[in-house]
């Protein structure tokens, strides 16, 4: 098979590359005779699995992803290869010993099993899922709630008992841009700690007065058991005001019911953020996801100044107010290790669109329906609460928040700071800038701080993002663009 061949080579021919294109582009033309683009998955999936396995391995055999353990096969790399040992012969005179042989495990539990979990009978068993890669989430492990722009990583959603999330704790923490509480939520879809980062810091106020309603947890504030103590409330955060030696004051359930606000204050900012260690922990410049983090909470965090009104003359500023839900998606939902894979294919020179589907995953794997539960819990975008601000370029994450329920006023773009740069020194001046990073950089949440992404492979990114993908960003010329 040419694909084959090609791919061993690793010099892909540009017609596979452009068939794969031309299948998984969103404007793939109707053709004359009225027949429409087939959406199944298969097609872009079979590519991609012809692409990156050999001709000894079936669709079925990838997606099982066979990895060779001996250790516990439900985690990949949970095996600790510094104990592994060839086979060996024991030494004259004693007995032949035969160490453990490595041997190929799926990562997948059995079938009968998994049908067992999900509660689904055997013909009821949705077609996608045979074709559907493993994830990278443990096999015993609910699978991660099934993306709404990828069909690819489809599950049984009907299987799944209605979402529900709880606020587990909450805790004060200062950043450079002011205090946040850190709320970490459970849920009953998967096992990953979500995030919500709420910015509100009239709650700290010693003052009675304020102006918007305090963005509060009510599952947090509600009463767990009858028998909870006020220690027990405190020590997961139900509390009023800010805790200290001197002030322990615990919450009540109706503290944390949403109100509406009065028109005269904005609708609160937020996010809703996917994990990304490589751009927010080690500072990658292969994205722009640690700059959109402390971006975003810097937005949120701005003091918002309200009009005069017939009581107050001159306008009044209260905090900035919002929240970042912060989603543990990590590469687009595909997890890490593939998303590290991902980018071995990218600067062999595919996109992040392409390099995706050539691992056998979707495009884009995530969900948002646990985001949107947390908004919810957070009185964020419900009827019986304020709509909101989103800071989002992206269309996909626009429609399926609005589709989970959440109501959102406004879109907000998230402009990358390096072409906000370039277009103002473009607008301002001829001087060209490389924005200037170091001086702000303390100043900031995620290791670029207050500091600029910017380089050769941001701009593949986001022009990628902005013509694959969708993304509502005005595209600026970077002198690149010939090398994609
Ligand atoms: N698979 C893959 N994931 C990536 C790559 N670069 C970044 N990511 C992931 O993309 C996700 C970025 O998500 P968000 O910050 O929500 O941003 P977005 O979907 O681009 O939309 P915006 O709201 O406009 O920023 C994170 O999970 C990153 O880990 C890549 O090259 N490949």
């Amino acid at each position: 098979m040419p694909f084959h061949t090609e791919l061993n080579g690793i010099d892909l021919g540009m017609s596979e590359l452009d068939l794969l294109d031309f299948l998984t582009s969103p404007d793939l033309p109707v053709a004359k005779h009225g027949l429409k683009r087939r959406d199944a998955d298969l097609d872009p999936l079979m590519l991609a699995a012809v692409y990156s396995s050999g001709p000894q391995v079936t669709r079925n055999h990838y997606a099982h992803d066979f990895f060779p353990a001996v250790g516990d096969p439900r985690a990949e790399g949970a095996y600790d290869w510094t104990k592994w040992q060839p086979e060996t012969t024991s030494t004259v005179g004693q007995k032949q010993q035969r160490r453990p042989r490595l041997k190929y495990v799926s990562r997948q539990e059995p079938r009968s099993q998994r049908i067992k979990r999900e509660g689904t009978a055997l013909d009821e068993e949705p077609k996608t899922e045979k074709h559907a890669p493993a994830a990278t989430e443990t096999s015993v492990q609910p699978p991660f709630p099934a993306p709404a722009t990828s069909a690819l990583a489809a599950s049984p959603e009907s299987a799944k008992p209605p979402l529900q999330v709880k606020c587990m704790a909450r805790t004060r923490v200062p950043t450079p841009h002011g205090p946040v509480f850190l709320h970490i939520y459970h849920n009953n879809h998967d096992s990953k700690e979500h995030l919500a980062i709420v910015v509100d810091p009239a709650q700290l106020s010693e003052t009675s007065q304020t102006f918007a309603p305090p963005i509060r947890s009510q599952s947090l504030d509600a009463v767990w058991s009858e028998d909870e103590t006020e220690m027990d409330r405190i020590t997961r955060g139900a509390y009023v005001g800010r805790l200290s030696q001197h002030s322990q004051i615990p919450s009540t359930p109706s503290q944390a019911k949403p109100t509406i606000t009065t028109d005269s204050i904005p609708s609160p900012l937020i996010r809703v953020h996917s994990e990304c260690f490589t751009g927010e922990t080690i500072g990658s410049m292969r994205c722009d996801c640690g700059e959109q983090l402390d971006e975003a909470i810097r937005l949120i965090s701005q003091p918002i100044a309200l009009p005069p009104t017939s009581a107050t003359a001159d306008m009044t500023t209260i905090p900035g107010r919002g929240a970042v839900v912060y989603l543990r998606q990590e590469g687009r939902g595909i997890g890490l290790l593939s998303k590290i894979r991902a980018y071995n294919l990218q600067d062999l020179g595919h996109d992040t669109v392409t390099a995706n589907l050539m691992l056998g995953h979707g495009a884009d794997e995530r969900g948002y329906e646990i985001a949107a539960a947390i908004l919810h819990d957070l009185g964020l975008g419900s009827e019986t609460g304020e709509g909101v601000r989103v800071l989002t370029n992206n269309p996909d994450k626009m429609q399926a928040l609005t589709k989970e329920g959440i109501i959102v006023v406004e879109r907000v773009p998230m402009v990358p700071r390096s072409w906000a740069c370039r277009q103002h020194d473009a607008a301002h001046a001829n001087k060209p800038a490389e924005p200037e990073m170091s001086p702000k950089r303390s100043a900031g949440a995620t290791m670029i701080g207050g500091g600029a992404v910017y380089g050769e492979d941001l701009d593949k990114y986001l022009r990628t993002k902005v013509l694959r993908m969708g993304h509502m960003l005005p595209l600026i010329a970077t002198g690149d663009e010939d090398e994609d």
